[in-house]
């Protein structure tokens, strides 16, 4: 590896300032995958990302940004498994085994050339391949996760008939094939990486009940929306830094996988799974200025941005949060820059069936 998280964090030293406010290197690849649920769209996300002008807006803040292309499955129709197939129960996960392994290759490879690597989503299955990707560049017990989403994302075919992946991602990370009582051949390459110790949610608030379950059988730590309430969003990245090893004086190599679900609808309105009640894109912002303030970032995804669900205004507004989110990561608003560009209107939101089911 050229260049490690930790030769970052040790050439700049703790008390220096932080990264983001120097020039970085950031590897820029687009996960155009939306096989880990049933809507359409959400590979179209990265282009949506794309088209917000933030890889411009990264370099004008006098960082090396190298777009890395976009990766997408070759085959038209991968083979998946026949209904009578037990293995049927996970949709997709031929296609979902593949994507991710090639994206896990990806994501190591650019590591080596990169201090940070930033995947666009994509639904958040493609978090199976950016962490087992970045798993493969550590030692093990470093690997650190901060999941910043709505949801938990950490069922199992036998909690959750869904059958849908992005719902699951954690748990296959953890226990592997496993935690899925399943033999799916395309997924046999990745092997557990990620230690339950070395995971931390903000942001949750639609958590189903069996996910409560493993949440407190592995211990894992979690601050759910109330927490936020309660402590503020500034107390509660740094508790969850701290617990990670990423935050002051540590060396964890973290990975931020942050689910655009995780901010309120009125802020990201083109997502698949949107749950009202959720985070302000302040708060948003502000969990990503305090993650990059310690060099420990080494690779974040921003998934689930679904320009389908909704109109070209809404879905250029939820682009938009999605960019102001990197530019909060990458040191736009230290020192109190006022953003350009940040002036779109909010576009109308109707009642959406999904979030106002009555
Ligand atoms: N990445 C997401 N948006 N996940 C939503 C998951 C919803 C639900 N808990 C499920 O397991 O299917
Ligand atoms: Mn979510
Ligand atoms: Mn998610």
């Amino acid at each position: 590896m050229l260049l490690s998280c930790s030769r970052v964090a040790g050439r700049l030293g703790r008390s220096q300032p932080p990264p983001n406010a120097r020039s970085v290197s950031i590897g820029v690849l687009g996960a155009a995958f939306d096989k880990g649920q049933t809507r359409s769209g959400a590979s179209l996300g990265p282009g949506a990302v794309r088209q917000t002008g933030v890889l411009k807006d990264l370099t004008a803040l006098g960082h090396t940004v190298r777009d890395l292309g976009d990766l997408r499955l070759q085959e038209a129709v991968p083979a998946e498994y026949r209904a009578e197939d037990g293995r049927a129960r996970m949709k997709n996960a031929t296609s979902v085994g593949r994507f991710n392994q090639q994206l896990s290759e990806r994501v190591s490879s650019a590591l080596g050339q990169h201090d940070v690597v930033v995947t666009l989503g994509g639904d958040h299955s493609i978090a199976i391949g950016t962490i087992h990707g970045h798993g493969q560049t550590v030692r093990h017990d470093k690997l650190a996760v901060l999941w910043v989403d709505a949801h938990a994302d950490i069922n199992t075919p036998l909690t959750s008939d869904s059958g849908n992946f992005h719902g699951k991602p954690l748990s296959f990370l953890m226990r592997g094939m496993e935690a899925f009582h399943l033999d799916l051949p395309d997924l046999r390459w990745c092997k557990p990486c990620l230690h339950p110790s070395k995971l931390v949610y903000i942001g949750l608030r639609a958590v189903d009940p069996l996910e409560r379950v493993a949440i407190q059988e592995f211990g894992i730590r979690a601050y759910a929306m109330r927490e936020i309430d309660r402590l503020g969003i500034d107390k509660v990245v740094e508790m969850a830094l701290d617990q990670l090893g990423a935050g002051v004086g540590a060396d964890s190599s973290l990975h931020v996988s942050f689910d655009v679900d995780a901010l309120d609808p009125s802020e990201a309105p083109c997502t698949g799974t949107p749950v009202r009640g959720g985070l302000s894109l302040r708060e948003g912002q502000t969990v990503m200025e305090e993650v990059c303030k310690w060099g420990t970032l080494r690779s974040m995804d921003v998934v689930e941005v679904n320009p389908q669900l909704g109109t070209p205004q809404q879905a250029q507004y939820t682009a938009d949060a999605a960019r102001h989110l990197l530019l909060a990561t990458f040191g736009r608003y230290r020192g109190g820059n006022a953003p350009e560009g940040s002036q779109l209107p909010r576009p109308e939101i109707k009642p959406d069936p999904r979030t106002h089911p009555h």
